[in-house]
């Protein structure tokens, strides 16, 4: 694993809020290629360094490399349009879209030509549209959704829901997907086959960072992972050696030898 190539680099990240350090000095690795789970108890920071890698904050201190790029001070969109995706903790697909459509506009993310130009009719964005509308039927089919691009993604089910965001992201051709949480609320059965998916996607070559709270996902699934606990790293290493940190342990139950509690669940 050591001898894969760094993806993601984050370098003394620090982000405070007022005075409160939301992350406090994190330093941590990706390597490309593999799915890297991000864990930590509620409120260590996780979704606070989601947006710090999509430019939806800046560090107060640090740096963030990204495939030889310094995301230093870059805006959301140049970050996009360097190779980085990302799903939300809460599903936010918009209402009155066909799964088809919210797949459509994460296309036009990265095509740079808008929506109404494509309405307008004018010769390219017609091919523009033709290409990404085929592109985005693959995507559909990719995440097993290829039955429900007319569908309308609010009457579709929650799991449904949460494959069309990660169809979307995929429409700007990213290097690194960013999946904050991506089984909250799910059941077991619908849990597995996201596992499956996202190992779907990083055998075709993508690199996951994936923020989760199931540990049993988080050992079947990732192939590393950085624990975080109040803005910091705690450990990192193969889930299984996080795991089974006492550190780690005690950081969620306030105590330690209670390993049990934290094995596969489901
Ligand atoms: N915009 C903000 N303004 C002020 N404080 C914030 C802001 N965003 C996050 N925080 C604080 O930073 C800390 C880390 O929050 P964050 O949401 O990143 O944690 P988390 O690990 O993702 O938690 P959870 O697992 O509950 O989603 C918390 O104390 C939170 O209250």
């Amino acid at each position: 694993m050591h001898d894969t190539p760094t993806l993601l680099q984050l370098r003394a990240v620090a982000k405070h809020f007022g005075g409160v350090a939301a992350v406090g000095g994190l330093s941590t690795t990706v390597r490309k290629g593999t799915v890297h789970g991000l864990i930590g108890p509620n409120g260590a920071g996780k979704t606070t360094v989601i947006n710090l890698i999509t430019g939806l904050f800046h560090p107060t201190d640090g740096e963030i490399l990204f495939d030889g790029h310094n995301l230093e001070a870059k805006p959301p969109h140049e970050i996009a349009a360097l190779g980085i995706s990302r799903t939300y903790q809460n599903v936010r697909l918009f209402s009155g879209m066909s799964a088809l459509e919210q797949v459509l506009t994460g296309c036009f993310l990265k095509r740079g030509s808008s929506l109404f130009a494509s309405f307008a009719g004018l010769p390219a964005a017609r091919r523009n549209w033709e290409e990404a509308r085929a592109k985005s039927l693959l995507l559909l089919a990719r995440v097993g959704m290829a039955g429900k691009a007319d569908v309308l993604a609010e009457t579709l089910s929650y799991g449904e829901q949460r494959r069309i965001e990660i169809a979307r992201a995929l429409g700007s051709d990213p290097k690194l997907l960013l999946l904050d949480e991506p089984t909250a609320g799910m059941n077991h059965a619908e849990s597995q086959a996201i596992g499956q998916l996202v190992h779907e996607l990083r055998d075709s070559g993508l690199t996951i960072l994936m923020v989760e709270h199931n540990m049993g996902l988080v050992t079947e699934f990732c192939d590393s992972c950085t624990v975080m606990n109040f803005g910091k790293l705690l450990a990192e290493g193969t889930p299984r050696s996080c795991i089974d940190d006492p550190e780690v342990q005690a950081a969620y139950f306030g105590r330690k030898n209670d390993a049990k509690r934290i094995q596969p669940v489901g």
